[in-house]
């Protein structure tokens, strides 16, 4: 099972190297504003999801949100320390 910290080391080496047909890279070049959106977007489905569907639905929607915080920390050169110590 991944971690938070191992997806984002994952979605960092994929900003460094670039490998061809990731979606992550398509995310970063695509840029903060349209990063923006995309937690928008996946905040309210969480919201949805937590108010109308089942257990597993709100937690692979958590999951969503959890990756497009992730590209925005990436895009925005933040570390996960950059975070964790507001926490
Ligand atoms: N955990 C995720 C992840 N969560 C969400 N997403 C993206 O977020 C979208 C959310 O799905 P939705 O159903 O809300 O939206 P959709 O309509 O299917 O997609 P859109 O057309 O709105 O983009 C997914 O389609 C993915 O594009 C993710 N994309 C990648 N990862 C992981 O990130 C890592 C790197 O992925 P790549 O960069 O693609 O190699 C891998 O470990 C992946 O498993």
């Amino acid at each position: 099972m991944k971690t938070f910290d191992a997806l984002f080391a994952e979605l960092t080496d994929k900003a460094e190297k670039r490998p061809a047909g990731s979606g992550t890279v398509a995310a970063l070049d695509a840029g903060v504003h349209s990063l923006g959106k995309k937690i928008i977007e996946e905040a309210g489905e969480v919201w949805l999801a937590a108010e109308h569907e089942s257990d597993e639905s709100l937690g692979e929607e958590i999951s969503q949100l959890l990756y497009w915080l992730q590209v925005m920390m990436v895009k925005r050169g933040l570390s996960l320390e950059d975070v964790y110590r507001h926490l």
